[in-house]
C-alpha cells in the first residue's frame, strides 16, 4: 500500500487554454483518476492532449475548474513541492544530449537534492533502480547522443523513475519508436506502474494499443471529453466521433481503426 488516497488526481469541469480572453481549447473536462492507474489521453492533432498535461503539471493555470493531486488543490502546491509529487517526460530533446545517461537520470533527483545538492546514498539507489526497472544499466556510461530513440526513451522513464513521484505524466511516450519498441515502453510502463504504485497518464496517437493495455483512457473531442475504461468507451461509441469520418471509421467489434477505400 502506498497510502496515497484513492483519487490521487480529480480533475473537475476543468477548461484549458493559453489565454482566459481566447475560446478555451478544452471545456468541461472532467476526471477522477485511481493510485496505480495507466491512462491514455487520445485525440487528433491539436485538440489539446499536451496541452491538458501542460495543466496537470501546473505549466499553465486552468482557465476553469479544479484540479486535486493528492486531495489538495494544484495552485496550493509550490513548485518544488509539486516536483515531488509529478514527474513530466515530454517529448522535446533532451536539454544536453552530451550528459552520460547516469548524470541524466540523476537530474531526476534535484528536487530531492537541489540544484547544487550533492547525491547521497539513498539519491544513487534510486538512480540505480530506476535504471533497472527500465532495463538501461547496460547504458549508463553512454552519451546520451549515442542512444537510439528507443534508448532514449527509456532513459528518459528512468529520469522520470529516478524522481520517484507517486504520478507520471508522459507526452507522447511512443513518438518516433517503431510498432515493437512502442509496445515494449507501453508495457514496461503498465508493468511499472503495477508493481510500483505509479499512476501514469499519457497523450498517445496509438488508440489501439492504448484500448488495449489501460485502465482508462479520456478521449477528447472538439465538443466534449469522455472518461472511461477502453470497454465502456467503446460500448458508448465515442471512438467513432474522434475523427471526421472520410477516411476511417472505428470498428467496435474488433476495437481497431479501418481504413474506408
Ligand atoms: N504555447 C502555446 N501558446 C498558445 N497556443 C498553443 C501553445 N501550444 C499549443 N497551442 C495551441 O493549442 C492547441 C492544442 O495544442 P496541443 O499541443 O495541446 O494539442 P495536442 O492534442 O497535444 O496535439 P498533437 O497531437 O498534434 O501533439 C493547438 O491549437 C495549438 O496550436
Amino acid at each position: 500500500m502506498t497510502g496515497h488516497p484513492k483519487n490521487i488526481i480529480q480533475v473537475s469541469q476543468v477548461s484549458i487554454g493559453y489565454d482566459p480572453n481566447e475560446p478555451a481549447i478544452g471545456k468541461g473536462i472532467g476526471f477522477e483518476v485511481e493510485t496505480a492507474s495507466f491512462i491514455a489521453l487520445v485525440g487528433s492533432n491539436g485538440i489539446g492532449k499536451s496541452t491538458l498535461l501542460k495543466t496537470l503539471d501546473g505549466r499553465i493555470p486552468p482557465l476553469e475548474g479544479q484540479i486535486s493531486i493528492l486531495g489538495k488543490p494544484l495552485e496550493d502546491y509550490e513548485i518544488k513541492q509539486l516536483a515531488k509529487v509529478v514527474s513530466i517526460v515530454g517529448t522535446s530533446a533532451v536539454e544536453s544530449k552530451n550528459l552520460s545517461v547516469y548524470d541524466l537520470v540523476a537530474m531526476g533527483r534535484q528536487p530531492h537534492t537541489g540544484w547544487l545538492g550533492t547525491l547521497s546514498r539513498t539519491d544513487h539507489a534510486h538512480i540505480k533502480r530506476a535504471l533497472t526497472l527500465t532495463q538501461t544499466e547496460y547504458l549508463a556510461d553512454r552519451k546520451c547522443f549515442q542512444l537510439s530513440d528507443g534508448q532514449l526513451q527509456k532513459v528518459m522513464i528512468a529520469r522520470a523513475l529516478a524522481q520517484d513521484t507517486p504520478i507520471i505524466l508522459m507526452d507522447e511516450p511512443t513518438t518516433h519508436l517503431d510498432m515493437y519498441h512502442a509496445i515494449q515502453v507501453l508495457k514496461l510502463l503498465k508493468q511499472i506502474s503495477k508493481s510500483e504504485d505509479k499512476t501514469i497518464l499519457f497523450s498517445t496517437h496509438d488508440i489501439g494499443s492504448a484500448i488495449q493495455l489501460c485502465n482508462h483512457m479520456l478521449v477528447m473531442t472538439p465538443e466534449k471529453s469522455f472518461f472511461g475504461t477502453p470497454c465502456e468507451l467503446i460500448e458508448a461509441e465515442r471512438f467513432d466521433g474522434l475523427f471526421p469520418k472520410d477516411s476511417i471509421r472505428f470498428d467496435k467489434n474488433t476495437g481497431t481503426f479501418k481504413i474506408i477505400e
